[in-house]
């Protein structure tokens, strides 16, 4: 679980949308094997994060992965790097099946045996994509939807998964068969940032957490302090 090598590393980020700062001096630090949550309200923020990481926004201030300077990778260079991220409109082929849009997650990947082992492997972590191989996206539930976005991000082979809002608008049966997958992912050693607006879904995975407010972090430890403090409690939690 969380080892003490800073991972990846966000140091003083700003992100503008014209006039519009939307983050205003964002540092934080992630360790190797943690799953680390970033929690805040609607617009604070946590997507244009996991953005600027992905390099899909421009920023200024640095982002370090493995002490390298992230800040000239491309998007895809991002990918192979080990930094993958699974976006809240999920993206998915909506006219591929099931098994298509998987291999779509691997295209940078030149190391077939591997790839099919993935595959295999993203099959046993969710049997519902299994029965539905040949499946158009389109057709299915939101549920199977989060977890073929899932799936194919890990076809990506990532060292680090970014998700963000992975149970929004998601029944709470469901909820459960993600929350499965991400424990299970993170015991075998994948470093996940899960920016979440369900912070008890939150609470419940991450080590540490930061709390993300009109692009400031406001707050950010382990995730008993968050439990243990009275305005998360009282402004976050039960909401859910
Ligand atoms: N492409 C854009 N153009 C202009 N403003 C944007 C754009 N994307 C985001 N914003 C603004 O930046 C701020 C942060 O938005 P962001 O989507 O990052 O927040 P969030 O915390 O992820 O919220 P949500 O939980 O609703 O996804 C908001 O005020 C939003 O309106």
């Amino acid at each position: 679980m969380s080892g003490s090598q800073p991972h990846l590393e966000i140091d003083d980020l700003h992100v503008y949308y014209g006039k519009a700062h939307a983050l205003k001096g964002v540092s934080l630090s992630i360790d190797e094997g943690e799953i680390f949550g970033v929690i805040g309200p609607n617009g604070a923020g946590k997507t244009t994060m996991l953005n600027a990481i992905a390099n899909f926004v421009d920023y200024e201030g640095t982002i370090r992965y493995g002490g390298t300077d992230l800040t000239s990778h491309s998007p895809r260079e991002i990918v192979q790097d080990g930094l993958v991220y699974c976006t809240e409109d999920r993206d998915l082929f909506p006219f591929f099946s099931v098994h298509e849009n998987l291999l779509m997650g691997a295209q940078f990947r030149d190391d077939d045996d591997a790839v099919q082992a993935d595959l295999e492997m993203v099959y046993d972590l969710f049997p519902k994509l299994d029965q539905r191989r040949e499946q158009e996206a389109e057709t299915m539930s939101g549920g199977e939807q989060q977890m073929l976005a899932i799936g194919r991000a890990l076809m990506s082979d990532p060292d680090v998964l970014m998700l963000d809002e992975p149970t929004l608008g998601l029944a709470p049966i469901i909820i459960e068969d993600i929350n499965d997958a991400i424990e299970t992912l993170n015991a075998e050693g994948l470093t996940i940032l899960l920016a979440e607006q369900n912070s008890t879904f939150a609470l419940r995975h991450a080590d540490r957490l930061a709390l993300l407010e009109t692009g400031t972090i406001e707050l950010s430890g382990p995730a008993d302090e968050f439990q243990d403090n009275d305005y998360i409690q009282e402004a976050y939690i039960g909401i859910h």
